[in-house]
C-alpha cells in the first residue's frame, strides 16, 4: 500500500525549514548545571538534526533557515555543509541577532532539561520572502517543526514553505517539537499548529504535543485514534503518535493501524529520540517501505541516539540501523 507519492524525478529528497541552534551537552554527566564545567559544543535543534539524521542515512538534503552572522552561525553553516546538507538557503542575519543556544543538563538517563537562551533568536528572523520557491519545487519532502511557528516573521516563512510545497506537489511532514518556551500561551500555540497540521501528509507528536492542539486535558493513549481521525479529515496520510519508551502507534487514511516497540537502550540522555525517530521513520517512507518497517527503523535510530552524547553528531547511517536491529533480534532470541 502506498501512502504517500513522491515525484521521482525531484533532484532533492528531502528539505527542512526551521531551527538551527547550538547544543552544549554537558560532559560531566549524572550531575545538575550548578556542578557542570564542560560542555561539547554541537549543531541543534529538532529540524536540524532530522536534516542531519537524513542525510546520514544517505538522502539529498537541503535545509531553509537563518543564522547569526558570528563565529556560531559559521559554525553551524560548515557542520550542515561538512554534512553533505546544502545550505544555499541558509540566511545570515543581519540584524544583530544570535543564535540560539541549548545548555543539556543530563542529571541522570532520566532526568534531564534543557537549560535556554533564546532571546533574539537568529531562526525566528527568518523572512517569507527568503524561503526560495525554486528549493521547495525540487524536493520530495519538505518538513517543517512546531517551533518556527512561534513568531513572526518565521511563522509566515513556514507558511510561504507550506504554500510552495502545496504548489508542487511536495509530500509535507509536520514535527510538532513543542518547546513551551518559546510560545507565550496555550491558546497561540494550539491556533498555529492546527493551522500547519490541516496542510501536512504526516503528522509527528507525542500524545502531549496532540493534546496541546487539541486543547485536551489529560494524556490518555485511548484519544490516539481521535486524534488521528481528526487529520483525515484535513490533508493527513499517515499520523504518528510517539509514547516514549512504550514505543508509538502509527494510524494511516485506510483505517490500519501499526505499532512499534522500542528497543531497550543503555540511555545517556532522552534527548534526541523524536529526532533521530523522525529522520529514520521518514527515510523509510521515502524509501518505499512499509509503515511498520519504517517505524522500526526510526525506533533503533532513537534507540542509538539516546544511548550517545549529542543528538545530531550521533545520528546513525543506515548500515548502522541496520546492523543494530540485526543485532538486537539476534540478541532477542538468546
Ligand atoms: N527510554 C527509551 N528507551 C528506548 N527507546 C526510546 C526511549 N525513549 C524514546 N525512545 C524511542 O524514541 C521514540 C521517540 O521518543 P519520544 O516518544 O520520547 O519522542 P520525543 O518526546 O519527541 O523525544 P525527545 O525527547 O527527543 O523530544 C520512541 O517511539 C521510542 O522508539
Ligand atoms: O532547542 C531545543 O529545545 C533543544 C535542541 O537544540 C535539541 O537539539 C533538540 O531539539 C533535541 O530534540
Amino acid at each position: 500500500m502506498t501512502y504517500l507519492s513522491f515525484h521521482a524525478d525531484k533532484p532533492l529528497d528531502f528539505v527542512a525549514i526551521g531551527r538551527l541552534c547550538v547544543d552544549l551537552n554537558a560532559n560531566e554527566i549524572n550531575r545538575p548545571m550548578e556542578e557542570t564545567v564542560t560542555f561539547t559544543k554541537y549543531v541543534g535543534g529538532s529540524p536540524a538534526n532530522i536534516t542531519i539524521g537524513m542525510s546520514r542515512l544517505g538522502k539529498r538534503c537541503a535545509f531553509v533557515g537563518k543564522v547569526s552572522d558570528d563565529q556560531m552561525g559559521r559554525f553551524i553553516v560548515q557542520y550542515l555543509e561538512r554534512n553533505g546538507i546544502s545550505t544555499s538557503n541558509v540566511v545570515t542575519d543581519r540584524t544583530g541577532a544570535v543564535t540560539g543556544l541549548a545548555f543539556t543538563e543530563i542529571k541522570s538517563p532520566t532526568d534531564c532539561s534543557i537549560l535556554m537562551y533564546r532571546d533574539h533568536a537568529a531562526d525566528l528572523n527568518l523572512q517569507p520572502g527568503e524561503v526560495r520557491e525554486e528549493l521547495i519545487a525540487q524536493a520530495k519532502m519538505l518538513l517543517i517543526s512546531g517551533t518556527a511557528l512561534a513568531k513572526s516573521p518565521s511563522r509566515e516563512a513556514v507558511f510561504q514553505a507550506l504554500h510552495y510545497a502545496k504548489k508542487y506537489g511536495v509530500v509535507i511532514a509536520f514535527d510538532i517539537d513543542y518547546r513551551p518556551y518559546t510560545w507565550t500561551s496555550a491558546e497561540e500555540t494550539a491556533v498555529y499548529y492546527n493551522l500547519a497540521a490541516e496542510k501536512c501528509d504526516v503528522i509527528i507528536g507525542t500524545r502531549e504535543e496532540f493534546d496541546i492542539m487539541e486543547r485536551f486535558e489529560d494524556n490518555q493513549a485511548h484519544l490516539d485514534r481521535i486524534t488521528a481521525d481528526k487529520w483525515f479529515d484535513h490533508s493527513a496520510q499517515i499520523v504518528i503518535i510517539k509514547h516514549g519508551k512504550e514505543g508509538s502507534i502509527a494510524y494511516a487514511r485506510d483505517g490500519s493501524e501499526h505499532r512499534a516497540r522500542s528497543f531497550p537502550a543503555n540511555v545517556v540522555k532522552t534527548f534526541g529520540a523524536g529526532d533521530a525517530y523522525a529522520a529514520g521513520f521518514l527515510y523509510g517512507m521515502l524509501q518505499g517501505w512499509t509503515i511498520g518497517k519504517s517505524m522500526e527503523h526510526g525506533s533503533a535510530a532513537a534507540c542509538i541516539v539516546i544511548s550517545s552524547h549529542s543528538c545530531s553528531d550521533a545520528m546513525p547511517t543506515a548500515e548502522q540501523v541496520q546492523r543494530f536491529i540485526e543485532q538486537s533480534k539476534r540478541e532477542e532470541v538468546k
